[in-house]
């Protein structure tokens, strides 16, 4: 008798620094129509999973990750994952993998190259363009950054202003001379704001001699408390030297509105909670040390004030 090969599914990983846009991104794929079989899964960097409140897609084929797994061991448990999910489910004609933003995408491909019932398609990493250059030299979070663009075969470039691609194009091809780079020109969101390239965040008072390679901090709220949002909105400016995304749904003070707080790339939007829980749900990412223990301090504190 012959044997019934399955064609291997194809698995696309969507990477790329903090806050870049991988969900955005996400979400334009699936507007743009995804197979309605596909199984996306979402691995979000901290205890709580605000990514997969915030994928437009049959809530049963988004499977989250969200124990905290860092790029060092985000393999294992996706791999684990992955053979769990084809077990007990209907073989999903393709997987969208988005990783976490301090993930390296190259060890999430690693998984679908190696396996027979996987094929890996393409590795997309998103760029703030707005911020690409500083994020490359910092000393602390390069190695992730460029980690994240050599894994990829398309770099999917936004928030540049078109006048400076050509130059940008040329330093970034230093990082991956051969992917295919693509400019996000359409379908922008509306808080979007064409940055001038690379404003440097002001230093801030502590300096960290060490980069360890993923040693990132990462503290959630939630809960009934409202926050006042200039507050808030002042402390992650204060602290935007070490914090480098929070995100997630709030209850504002006084009104009680739920509203998604987006704080990414040194900028702070609103926006209004489509699907939100009825409650306050934040994480916060940042480098571990003392200066990101003062400003969940201080956070923790807002909220004390708040009750
Ligand atoms: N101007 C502009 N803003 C964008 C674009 N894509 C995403 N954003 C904004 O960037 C912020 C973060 O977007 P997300 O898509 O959540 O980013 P992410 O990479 O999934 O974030 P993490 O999973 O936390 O790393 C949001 O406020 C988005 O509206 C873009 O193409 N242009």
């Amino acid at each position: 008798m012959p044997t019934i090969k399955c064609a291997p599914i194809p698995v696309t990983v969507i990477g790329g620094f903090l806050g870049t846009g991988k969900t955005t991104y996400l979400n334009r794929l699936i507007q743009g129509g995804l197979r309605p079989d596909a199984l996306i899964i979402v691995n979000d960097f901290g205890d709580i999973n605000i990514d997969a409140a915030l994928i437009e897609y049959r809530d049963d084929n988004v499977m989250q990750l969200s124990n905290g797994c860092i790029c060092c061991t985000l393999g294992g448990t996706l791999a684990e994952q992955l053979a769990e999910a084809l077990r007990i489910r209907t073989e999903p004609g393709a997987i969208i993998i988005e990783a976490s933003g301090v993930a390296n995408p190259a060890r999430i491909a690693d998984i679908a190259r190696v396996s027979r019932r996987l094929h890996l398609a393409e590795v997309v990493c998103i760029i703030d363009g707005s911020r690409a250059q500083q994020h490359a030299a910092d000393p602390l979070v390069g190695d992730a950054w460029r980690d994240q663009v050599k894994a990829a075969d398309t770099l999917r470039v936004n928030r540049l202003a078109p006048h400076g691609t050509r130059e940008f194009e040329q330093w970034l091809r230093q990082f991956n001379p051969h992917a295919l780079i693509q400019y996000e020109t359409e379908g922008t969101p509306a808080d979007a704001s064409l940055q001038p390239p690379i404003s440097p965040s002001p230093p801030g008072p502590i300096s960290h001699h060490a980069a360890p390679h993923g040693h990132w901090h990462t503290f959630s709220l939630s809960g009934q408390e409202k926050i006042d949002k200039a507050r808030l909105a002042t402390l992650l400016e204060a602290y935007q030297d070490v914090l480098f995304r929070a995100k997630g749904f709030m209850l504002v003070e006084p009104s009680g509105d739920i509203e998604l707080l987006q704080f990414s790339g040194g900028r702070l939007h609103w926006q209004p909670a489509l699907h939100a829980p009825k409650e306050t749900r934040l994480v916060f990412i940042g480098l571990s040390g003392e200066r990101f223990s003062a400003f969940e301090q201080a956070v923790r504190l807002l909220l004390k004030d708040s009750l």
